[in-house]
């Protein structure tokens, strides 16, 4: 007897959750005795779904969704002491974590690798009671994330950010960090601060092209101050070879990392605004286990 709950979040990306609703259990019903169907109605059920599968032991947990139905799936599970192995079936606009694990962005493909895919162990990050499974960033990308379209997200997809975080660079000055780690401290000013678990931000494979999902280290980029056109250089690097080695980027990795500023500044998490500095970020090495297929 196995049991997995399939957690669907219909209003995810171009809202196609329940068009794949009726392959994925099929698919499931495969390697599953029992499959068990929930769709969410609004936010937060994912957590509630998710755990109350940890809490009834089930074998694995399926988040079918953007990056957020797949954080709040996680944060539900991440708390048990019994953690269900997760699936995952991208439905959103970036997609950070299923990139990361070579899960392909296609739903059907995506649902198709379910049926008899290994699973493999996977870093999860926490900040006070929050969790997150991809990112971190203070400062320019929370205007990005809010200045961005839903059409414009639809059809340009991650680069939609990236150009409205451009256009943020001639805007803003800096915002004042200190950032405190083992390995590192900072006290400046950084236009973008971004914590990584995963080599995939923002859409951006080679974002963090050293970090793998099972490291157990987060990845830090502090960007030192940027002009427009020095921000527009780096975009090759950012689609092909990682930004860690750029002149403008000071990169290290570490286990537990404070920031702190003089400002009240908003932070970002997995692609959605979430409270306020100062925060301590730490990595739960290998804290889940998730279906992928076998990296390369
Ligand atoms: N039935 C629903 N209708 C509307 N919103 C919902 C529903 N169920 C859950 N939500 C909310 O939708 C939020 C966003 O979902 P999600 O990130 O999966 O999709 P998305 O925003 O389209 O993806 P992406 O950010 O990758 O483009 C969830 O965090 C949740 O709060």
């Amino acid at each position: 007897m196995s049991k997995v709950m399939l957690i669907i979040n219909p209003s995810s990306g171009k809202e196609l959750g329940k068009k794949h609703a009726e392959f994925a259990e099929g698919t499931l019903a495969q390697r599953f005795t029992e499959v068990d169907v929930r769709f969410t109605e609004k936010e937060l059920d994912a957590t509630q779904f998710a755990k109350q599968a940890a809490q009834e032991r089930y074998d694995a947990v399926v988040a079918m969704g953007g990056d957020g139905t797949v954080n709040e799936v996680i944060t539900g599970i991440a708390e048990q002491d019994y953690r269900p192995t997760l699936g995952i079936v991208p439905l959103g606009t970036v997609n950070d974590l299923a990139r990361a694990l070579n899960i392909p962005t296609d739903p059907q493909e995506a649902i198709s690798i379910l049926e008899d895919a290994p699973s493999r162990p996977l870093d999860i990050g926490k900040y006070d009671d929050h969790y997150f499974m991809n990112v971190i960033a203070v400062g320019l990308i929370a205007e990005a994330v809010e200045e961005v379209s839903v059409e414009q997200k639809t059809s340009l997809g991650s680069v939609a950010y990236f150009i409205e975080g451009l256009k943020a660079f001639k805007d803003h000055s800096p915002y004042p960090i200190q950032l405190t780690a083992t390995e590192k401290s900072f006290d400046g000013e950084t236009p973008l601060l971004i914590i990584s678990l995963t080599n995939s931000v923002g859409g951006f494979e080679s974002f963090a092209k050293e970090a793998r999902v099972d490291d157990g280290l987060l990845h830090v980029f502090i960007i030192k101050q940027l002009g427009f056109f020095d921000a527009l250089q780096a975009l090759p690097k950012l689609l092909t070879g990682g930004i860690a080695d750029a002149d403008q980027v000071d990169y290290f990795t570490t286990k537990e990392v404070r920031i702190d500023s003089k400002e009240h500044l908003p932070i970002n998490a997995d692609g959605d605004t979430a409270g306020h500095l100062p925060i301590t970020v730490q990595v739960l090495s290998q804290h889940l286990t998730v279906f992928a297929p076998v990296s390369n």
